[in-house]
């Protein structure tokens, strides 16, 4: 048996306070080589404090943190080759080109494949010969976005990533995260809603009010996940012979079509449903989201009680 690889981040007990305002009290993360992990909570919860922490940008009060092995205040050099930094607030008012700031960016992390900036560039739709300056702010954060993926980093760091992304970029963002993990390398993004992440993420953290409060396994989650199913089928059929299978609730039947809930792998019924002549078949997606929140609303997080709620995190 081999021992678990070292996290590629890892933080214990993290503390940070802006004059008498208390940020982080006490953060724990450990988000492994190659995972994906989704940083999750409300405005003010402070996930833009535990990333700047991480990458040396500001001081924590108290704590430990290591990235990739190393210490963010001492191999900064080094750990800014290894990793891509997408900040929060992008602030960016140059008047050259996009491609002139990008090739200079490039230069810092020692050189990058040009092919590699016109590519990222070509999947975000992004004008290379405009100027930075009079950018739109999805414009903007799509520069952001090749900065951090164009040298093919170890470890990107992402801080709201899809804010200002249209639906579509969105998902051209997320087929580029599903590449990044393919290759085995990791990546660590905040959001304020699970839904932003869910399909790509292997692991999922909520922040409030400096605090984690929940950390989910997704793979977990979607196993205990409930799904709306219907199927028509060419002729009637029993709601008990769905009704007996493990992974079926609630079934019902009205004419020739079956309704029902199912958690988990929908296998067995499928293999029912299939000695007969299946004429359609819907699955509702399940939502994660409430399931995510029900869980450890109903006790196993110890979520510090807060006033209203924020964006769903
Ligand atoms: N430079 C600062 N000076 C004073 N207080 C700050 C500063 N930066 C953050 N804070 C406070 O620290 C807390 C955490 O903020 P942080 O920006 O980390 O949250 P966040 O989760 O990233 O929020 P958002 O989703 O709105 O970006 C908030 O109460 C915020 O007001």
């Amino acid at each position: 048996m081999t021992a678990d690889p070292l996290p590629v981040i890892s933080c214990k007990g993290l503390t940070k306070s802006y004059g008498r305002r208390s940020a982080l009290s006490g953060v724990d993360l450990a988000v492994a080589e190659g995972d994906v992990f989704g940083f999750l909570g409300p405005n003010g919860a402070g996930k833009t404090t535990t990333i700047r922490i991480l990458l040396d940008l500001i001081r924590r009060d108290s704590g430990d943190v290591t990235l990739l092995g190393g210490d963010p205040r001492r191999d900064g050099v080094r750990l800014r080759r290894d990793i891509g930094y997408l900040p929060g607030e992008l602030s960016m008012t140059s008047r050259r080109p996009a491609r002139e700031l990008l090739s200079f960016l490039a230069h810092l992390r020692g050189g990058v494949d040009r092919r590699a900036i016109e590519s990222l560039a070509e999947r975000f739709a992004l004008d290379l010969d405009r100027p930075v300056r009079g950018l739109s702010k999805g414009n903007k954060q799509k520069i952001g976005l090749v900065q951090a993926f164009m040298h093919r980093p170890r470890l990107l760091i992402l801080d709201e990533p899809t804010s200002g992304l249209d639906p579509l970029l969105q998902q051209e963002f997320l087929n580029l995260v599903r590449e990044v993990r393919e290759d085995g390398r990791t990546v660590f993004m905040s959001s304020h809603v699970l839904s932003e992440v869910q399909d790509v993420a292997d692991q999922a953290a909520i922040i409030r009010a400096g605090r984690i409060v929940a950390l989910e396994d997704m793979d977990d989650l979607r196993e205990r996940a409930l799904r709306t199913v219907t199927m028509a089928f060419a002729e009637p059929v029993d709601a008990q012979d769905f009704a007996r299978l493990d992974c079926v609730r609630d079934a019902s039947v009205e004419g020739n079509t079956l309704t029902c809930t199912v958690e988990g792998s929908p296998d067995a019924l499928v293999k029912e449903a299939a000695t007969r002549t299946v004429l359609s078949l819907t699955s509702e997606e399940p939502d994660l989201e409430e399931l995510f929140f029900t869980h450890y609303n109903n006790g196993r997080g110890s979520a510090p009680q807060e006033e209203g709620s924020d964006a769903g995190a």
